[in-house]
């Protein structure tokens, strides 16, 4: 994805970029055999990325090239037809509410293969069977069973059973495993690293917490309102954080420990602006001003996702994303005199 803007506004009003766009001016790439986790807040954009990639809402600006082509550009048959062929599928943060109650789980992971309508019946039953036994369920046992009859774990395995049915290149997860309990998110986590492995997915895991994804993903994306703020490898990024939001998301997450390079856990009150510091506008400025205890006068203008030097592979939108490390000791200072 290169610049890739979605507003939800109609597109008169949405003419103004940045001003409300659920999503703003992302970059982001995925390869195959990769696991990608995105993390942030309720409203940062998450869900947005991956409609805009499965082509269920049009990027106003922007383009998601997938294997060679401007998907984001498609329009009537073409981009039925993509959307059909299923190399591209969503998997639902709820299982119960995304798998119709009515379906027997034979049915559920055949539909998408009827709809790309490819392949012969027998080989549609086939696959399923198939599908199935890749994320481990029994289908002899499963085939006839509705989705009531299925326990939360079991339900996801078909909810991801049903997205990979089609042979996906990409696999969208919006927060897999947040209705699960602890036990059935490992196994459902463990399934996804085994699926890219075995079919060779590219897989995008969409999460609220930077910690789920540890073990899990090789790069991460951290959103903020509308903006993807920093982009690394996700070892590098939980131990040296280089935007203040993700160093405030790892100061908040208990589980998250610091590694060798970072020399003192970060504790969130570091983090946050010092009482009476100056007011920032919601809008026109960078999306993290208001909440930032380093900003200054440079931070009037939204700093663009750049490369860090001397790390390679990771990026961050922030004007002082060398600096502000530095600044800690200071900053410190100043709110025990305030
Ligand atoms: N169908 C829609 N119509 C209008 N606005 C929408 C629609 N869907 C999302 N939005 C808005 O777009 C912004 C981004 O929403 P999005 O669902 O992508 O966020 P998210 O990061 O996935 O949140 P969550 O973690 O709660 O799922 C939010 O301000 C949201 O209110």
């Amino acid at each position: 994805m290169r610049g890739l803007s979605v507003s939800y506004a109609p597109p008169r009003k949405a003419a103004s970029l940045g001003t409300g766009a659920a999503l703003a001016d992302a970059d982001l790439d995925v390869r195959l055999g990769e696991v990608v986790g995105i993390v942030g807040e309720t409203g940062s954009g998450k869900t947005t990325l991956a409609r805009a990639t499965v082509g269920l809402v049009r990027p106003l600006a922007g383009s998601i090239e997938f294997a060679g082509e401007d998907v984001g550009a498609l329009r009537g048959r073409a981009l039925r037809a993509f959307r059909r062929s299923g190399q591209v599928q969503l998997v639902f943060q709820d299982p119960l509410r995304s798998l119709d109650p009515d379906l027997t789980v034979a049915d559920l992971v055949r539909e998408p293969l009827d709809i790309a309508g490819t392949l012969s019946r027998r080989d549609r039953a086939e696959r399923v069977d198939e599908s199935l036994r890749l994320v481990g369920l029994d289908p002899d046992a499963m085939r006839d069973r509705q989705p009531r009859e299925l326990s939360g774990g079991q339900r996801q395995r078909v909810s991801i059973a049903r997205a990979i049915s089609t042979r996906p290149r990409l696999l969208f997860c919006d927060e897999p495993v947040s209705a699960l309990d602890v036990s059935n998110r490992n196994l459902v986590l463990n399934l996804l690293d085994q699926l890219r492995r075995e079919l060779g997915l590219a897989v995008v895991i969409i999460a609220h917490d930077l910690s789920s994804l540890a073990g899990i993903a090789d790069r991460v994306a951290v959103f903020y309102r509308g903006r993807i703020v920093e982009q690394g490898p996700i070892h590098e990024v939980l131990e040296r954080p280089a935007h203040p939001y993700t160093a405030l998301l790892t100061a908040s997450a208990p589980s998250v420990e610091p590694g060798a390079g970072q020399s003192a856990r970060l504790r969130p009150e570091q983090l946050v602006p010092p009482a009476g510091s100056r007011p920032w506008p919601t809008d026109g400025v960078c999306v993290f001003a208001q909440r930032c205890p380093f900003a200054h006068d440079a931070c009037t203008d939204q700093p663009a996702l750049l490369p860090i030097q001397r790390a390679p592979g990771r990026l961050a939108a922030c004007h002082v994303a060398a600096s502000w490390r530095d600044r800690l000791g200071g900053h410190q200072a100043e709110r025990e005199s305030a």
